[in-house]
């Protein structure tokens, strides 16, 4: 048995991460050598971090309405007096900054049902709408039914920088606070309902335009066909379901309280006293004489089918994680990546001089006179990262959207009797990683942050790497003391604004 002393619950998991389910691992307390009760860590797989989900979504339907007859001794025939039936809840994600990935969301949701209309004249009560957190960032792809619509934006105090600002690159025009991406009924609804306007974006109302032409699809069905995990990479497509009919980037939140309707609940049924009240108008107006109450019921009867309330939409979405970050460091746990982070902007990223410090990606952000440049530190990427090793390959999404890569190398990995592989080895990883999750992602405009030159022997290491690396610009950069940190933030800035691009592939890294 080898005892190994970890500094907490999450260190523990990041060796867990690193060794793979090989080990089995029995947490002990400090003070006794019993196996500690709380100590049974869920399976590897369920602390994965899921950031692409598909769901089912249901609005509630709406009550029905009832048929009722208010009689006294005055009025023996009666009068017609049932309450409408109450509307469905509707089915809302709300964008949060405290939920990080899908892990705790169900993928079955629906919303409560609108209760029945009552005598007497009572509407149904509204059936409650089923509210659920997504993170920061969250883009909706429809599988069927309709576009989600956006509600309202619910500000809050501060920012979390895990927030992102900014949209979808070239899918759709940039949202502002109220804007809305909707189809055009949910648009005019939203409207009618929450009595606040919204404006559609034109990919959107294309989009919308699109699946009304293109299909109609039954939801459930097409849903109990498809599994719901994601976590594995090539996969995903399968796993997902994806198909041709499936329509990219509906919608998307990346501010905190925004909140898209999903699936809008069933408008409740029409009680006897309103459609009474209809037919008598209609009779009045086609006669010029006022309907016979003596009549009622049998008009009570033509309606009848009015009385059933509205089913409420249903929806299949396909809900993806993804940051949007203009530039990510790229490096292997340990590399320095999230104490780099903090040397370049206000960024408060959590340092730790075990692998797999950081466990979610942190932003920063970097301002200058004329540009505002935001940097993701991202989770330390390992050999076989796109076969799910380590924290998995769920990161390499988050690079797939920024158009800048800074690959950051720890240049004393291998000194000193260390057993961390040389930094052009680590480059070499690093490309193959990302080229096998998707090819000609490491293409994009690269730079190489060559971090802890202040450790003994990293000069010459450095100079072996000026030697074999020579089509991307390379930064020595100690980020402990924040030595050679203005000369990379106008690297980085001249890589964003696009004044130099340079991409990096395998070919040009001299390992021999
Ligand atoms: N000597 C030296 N140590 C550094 C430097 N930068 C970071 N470190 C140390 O390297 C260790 C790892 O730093 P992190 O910033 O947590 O590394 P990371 O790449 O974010 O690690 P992961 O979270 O595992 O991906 C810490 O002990 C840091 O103090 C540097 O410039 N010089």
């Amino acid at each position: 048995m080898l005892v190994f002393q970890a500094r907490s619950i999450r260190h523990v998991e990041a060796v867990r991460h690193t060794c793979g389910s090989r080990w089995s691992f029995t947490l002990y307390s400090h003070y006794s050598d019993t196996p500690h009760k709380k100590s049974k860590l869920a399976p590897l797989q369920e602390r994965k971090m899921i950031d692409r989900v598909k769901i089912f979504a249901k609005g509630g339907d709406g009550g029905h309405g009832c048929s009722s007859f208010r009689r006294s001794r005055h009025d023996r025939l009666g009068r017609p007096d049932g309450g409408n039936g109450g509307r469905g809840g509707d089915v809302i994600l709300e964008c949060s900054p405290r939920v990080w990935d899908f892990s705790g969301l169900q993928r079955h949701l629906i919303a409560e049902k609108g209760r029945q209309g009552t005598s007497k004249n009572k509407i149904g009560t509204r059936g409650a709408d089923k509210v659920v957190h997504v993170p920061v960032g969250t883009v909706l792809h429809l599988v069927s039914g309709d576009s989600p619509a956006m509600v309202k934006i619910q500000p809050s105090g501060d920012v979390d920088p895990w927030e992102i600002p900014g949209a979808l690159v070239g899918d759709l025009s940039e949202p502002s606070n109220g804007d809305l991406i909707s189809t055009v009924s949910g648009a005019e609804r939203v409207k009618e309902i929450h009595g606040t306007d919204c404006s559609l974006s034109e990919a959107a109302e294309t989009n919308a335009q699109k699946s009304v032409k293109s299909r109609h699809l039954a939801p459930a069905d097409e849903f109990s066909q498809l599994s719901t995990a994601s976590g594995t990479s090539k996969s995903d497509a399968e796993d997902i379901g994806e198909n041709r009919d499936m329509l990219y980037n509906v919608a998307e939140v990346t501010e905190e309280g925004q909140q898209i309707v999903i699936a809008r609940g069933g408008e409740g049924g029409l009680g006897n006293a309103s459609t009474f009240k209809d037919s008598r108008k209609t009779s009045t107006a086609m006669t010029g004489s006022c309907q016979d109450i003596s009549n009622a019921e049998d008009h009570d009867g033509d309606h009848s089918s009015l009385r059933a309330g509205l089913p409420g939409s249903e929806t299949v979405l396909v809900l993806e994680l993804k940051s949007i970050a203009d530039v990510s460091f790229v490096g292997m746990p340990n590399a320095g990546k999230s104490t780099l982070l903090g040397a370049i902007s206000r960024a408060k990223p959590s340092v730790g001089s075990y692998a797999f410090t950081t466990l979610r990606p942190n932003l920063g952000s970097l301002n200058f006179d004329d540009l505002s440049i935001t940097v993701a530190d991202i989770p330390g990427l390992i050999k076989g990262a796109h076969q799910n090793r380590g924290l998995g390959h769920a990161f390499l999404r988050h690079i797939e959207r920024t158009k800048v890569l800074a690959y950051v190398l720890d240049l004393a990995a291998a000194l000193n009797g260390r057993k961390g592989i040389p930094p052009w080895e680590q480059l070499r990883d690093l490309i193959l990683e990302l080229e096998y999750h998707q090819e000609g992602l490491s293409k994009r405009p690269s730079l190489v942050v060559a971090n802890k030159i202040d450790e003994e022997g990293a000069d010459q290491v450095y100079d072996e790497l000026k030697r074999r690396v020579h089509v991307v610009p390379i930064f020595p950069v100690c980020a402990v003391l924040e030595e050679g940190i203005p000369e990379l933030k106008a690297g980085l800035k001249m890589l964003v604004n696009g004044e130099m691009s340079c991409g990096l592939c395998l070919d040009q890294i001299l390992l021999a």
